[in-house]
C-alpha cells in the first residue's frame, strides 16, 4: 500500500503532466506569445500586461502578424497592422461576435447588470432615435454645456487671475449634464444626487472591471455576485427613475398612444423600445445606467486628453477661436455650424488617434473554429482584437505618427474626395478608437457633437495652461484601457 505521501506526489505528477499536455496541445499553443507561455509562468506576462500593455502589444506588432498576450483567466489573440483590423471586421456574426467579447473582457453581467448580456436594448435606441435626434436636441446640448460650464468652472474665475481647475472630475460633471440632458431631460439632468450616482457608478464599473479581472473565470461568479456597487448604483438611480418611468406609463395608458407633448429623450425611446419587446422597468432602468457608463467615462477621458494638449500648446487655441469664431458667425450655433469646424474636429480626431481609450479594439469572440488568411487557426472561444495604439502610431499608417499634429486630418480633408473620410466620426482599418465595422460604436455621434461643443466653449471662454513648464502628462495603464493622467489645468477667463 502507497503511504500518504506518495499519494500525494503521484497526484502532484499527474496534475503537473495533465497541465504540460494541456499547454503543449492547446489549439493557440503554435501562436507565438509575448512573454512567456508556459504554464504558471504565464502570469508574469499577465502581470507584465497589466502593467505595461502599451509596451506588450507594440512589441507583438513590431515581431509578429499574430501574436497572443496573456490575462490572468484567458488568452487574447492580437492581430497586427490595419489589413488585419480589416479582416477582423469582416468575420461574420456567425463566426465570431463582439457582444461576447464585451461580456467576457468588462464582466458586464456583474459589473453593469444581467439585463445587458440578453437584452441590450439601449443599442438600437443608440444607433436609431438617439443618432437621428442629435440636430433637433443639439440646442438642448448646447445650453446644458454652457450652463455646465459656467456652475463649474466659470463661478471659479475672476479677473484675469488663473485658478486650478481639476479636468478630469470636471469634465466628467460637464459630461453627465449634458448626456444626461438628452437620456432623461430636465430638471433631472441637474439634479446633483442624480449625477453623483450616475458618475459613481460609470467609476464602479471601472473599479469592478479590475477586481475581477484577477479572478479565474470559474470564481467570477462568486466574486461578482459579491460586488454591491452596480446593484447598488441602480437601486439608487431607480428612485429618480421609477416614478418618472411610471408617470410616463401612466399617461401612455391615458392617451392611449396618443400623448402630443410626449417626452423626446433616450428615457422615453428605451420605454418605446422595452414596450415593444415587452420588457419590465427594470430593464429600462438598466438600459439608462449602462447607457451612462458608456457616455461618461468614455466621452471625460477622451476630452480630458484633447484639453491636456491644449494647455501644453496654447497656440493653438488662437486657431481654433478663429475657426470657431467665423463659423458661428456665418452659420450660428447649430448641428451644421459643427460640421463646419474641421479643425476643431481634427483636433479632437487626433487627440483620439494618439492617445484614445483602450489599447486594443474592433473586438471580438469565435464562436467558430475560424482560420485567418495567413493560416491561423484561431478555435471557437478565443478573444480576438486588433492592436488599436500601434496601428494609431505606425508610420506606414500616418506620416510622424507620434507626434501630435492637430490640423493633421483637417489638412487631409481638402484633397479631393476626402472630406468625410477624415473626419472625427469616421472609422478605418487605420482608425479604429471607436472600433470598425458592424459593431463601431454607435454613440459617437452624440459623444462627437458633445466634445465639439465643449471644446468650442472652452477655446471661446478660457485660456488654459499648465503650471510653469509642464507639457502633457503621460497617460497610464490598466491592462489595455488607457487613462489621461488626473491632474490640474490653469483656467482663467479668455483675455482678449
Ligand atoms: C469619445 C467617446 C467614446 C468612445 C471613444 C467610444 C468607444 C467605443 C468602442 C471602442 C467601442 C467598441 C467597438 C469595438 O471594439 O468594435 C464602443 C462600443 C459601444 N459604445 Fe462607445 N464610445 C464613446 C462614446 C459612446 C457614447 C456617448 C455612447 C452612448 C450614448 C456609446 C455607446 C456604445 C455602445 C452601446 C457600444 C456597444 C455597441 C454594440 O453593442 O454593438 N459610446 N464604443
Amino acid at each position: 500500500m502507497p503511504g500518504t505521501t506518495e499519494t500525494v506526489g503521484a497526484i502532484i505528477v499527474v496534475a503537473l503532466l495533465t497541465i504540460l499536455v494541456q499547454w503543449r496541445f492547446s489549439p493557440l499553443y503554435s501562436i507565438p506569445t509575448i512573454g512567456p507561455s508556459f504554464p504558471l509562468l504565464s502570469y508574469i506576462g499577465a502581470y507584465r500586461y497589466y502593467k505595461n500593455a502599451r509596451e506588450v502589444l507594440q512589441e507583438g506588432y513590431t515581431k509578429y502578424k499574430i501574436f497572443k498576450v496573456a490575462m490572468l483567466d484567458q488568452w487574447i489573440v492580437i492581430v497586427s497592422g490595419a489589413d488585419m483590423n480589416e479582416e477582423l471586421r469582416k468575420i461574420p456574426d456567425s463566426h465570431a461576435t463582439f457582444h461576447k467579447a464585451a461580456e467576457d473582457l468588462i464582466s458586464i453581467r456583474y459589473t453593469l447588470a444581467e439585463s445587458i448580456v440578453d437584452r441590450p436594448i439601449h443599442v438600437p435606441v443608440i444607433r436609431g432615435p438617439l443618432t437621428k435626434n442629435l440636430a433637433v436636441l443639439f440646442d438642448d446640448v448646447v445650453d446644458e454645456i454652457n450652463s455646465a460650464f459656467a456652475d463649474t468652472i466659470g463661478s471659479k474665475l475672476h479677473g484675469d487671475e488663473w485658478t486650478e481647475v481639476n479636468v478630469l472630475m470636471t469634465m466628467a460633471v460637464v459630461i453627465s449634464r449634458a448626456s444626461n440632458r438628452v437620456f432623461v431631460g430636465l430638471p433631472l439632468c441637474r439634479n446633483d444626487d442624480y449625477l453623483r450616482i450616475v458618475r459613481q457608478f460609470t467609476f464602479d464599473v471601472a473599479k469592478a472591471r479590475v477586481l475581477l479581472s484577477w479572478f479565474p473565470k470559474l470564481l467570477k461568479p462568486v466574486v461578482g455576485t459579491l460586488i454591491p456597487w452596480a446593484r447598488r448604483a441602480t437601486r439608487n438611480a431607480s428612485v429618480y427613475l421609477r416614478p418618472i418611468i411610471e408617470d410616463r406609463q401612466r399617461k401612455l395608458r391615458e392617451t392611449g398612444g396618443q400623448w402630443s407633448d410626449k417626452p423626446n429623450d433616450l428615457l422615453m425611446w428605451v420605454m418605446d423600445e422595452a414596450s415593444r419587446q415587452g420588457e419590465p422597468t427594470e430593464v429600462i432602468t438598466d438600459a439608462v445606467m449602462v447607457s451612462n457608463f458608456a457616455a461618461i467615462h468614455t466621452s471625460s477621458n477622451s476630452i480630458t486628453q484633447a484639453l491636456y494638449h491644449l494647455a501644453a500648446s496654447s497656440e493653438y487655441a488662437e486657431m481654433l477661436r478663429e475657426e470657431v469664431e467665423n463659423v458661428v458667425m456665418e452659420h450660428g450655433w447649430s448641428k451644421v455650424a459643427m460640421g463646419k469646424m474641421w479643425k476643431l474636429d481634427s483636433f479632437l480626431r487626433e487627440s483620439q488617434r494618439v492617445n484614445g481609450i483602450t489599447h486594443i479594439s474592433v473586438m471580438r469572440k469565435t464562436l467558430q473554429d475560424t482560420t485567418l488568411s495567413d493560416g491561423t487557426f484561431i478555435p471557437a472561444g478565443t478573444l480576438v482584437a486588433g492592436a488599436s495604439t500601434a496601428t494609431h502610431h505606425d508610420a506606414r499608417n500616418y506620416e510622424n505618427p507620434d507626434v501630435f499634429d492637430p490640423f493633421r486630418f483637417a489638412d487631409m480633408r481638402t484633397e479631393e474626395g476626402e472630406a468625410i473620410k477624415h473626419q472625427f466620426v469616421s472609422t478605418s482599418p487605420e482608425y479604429v478608437p471607436f472600433g470598425h465595422g458592424k459593431h463601431a460604436c454607435p454613440g459617437r455621434f452624440f459623444a462627437v457633437n458633445e466634445l465639439k461643443v465643449m471644446m468650442a466653449y472652452i477655446v471661446l471662454h478660457y485660456d488654459v495652461k499648465f503650471e510653469g513648464e509642464k507639457g502633457k502628462p503621460e497617460n497610464w495603464s490598466r491592462w489595455h484601457l488607457v487613462l489621461p493622467a488626473n491632474t490640474n489645468v490653469l483656467f482663467r477667463k479668455r483675455q482678449v
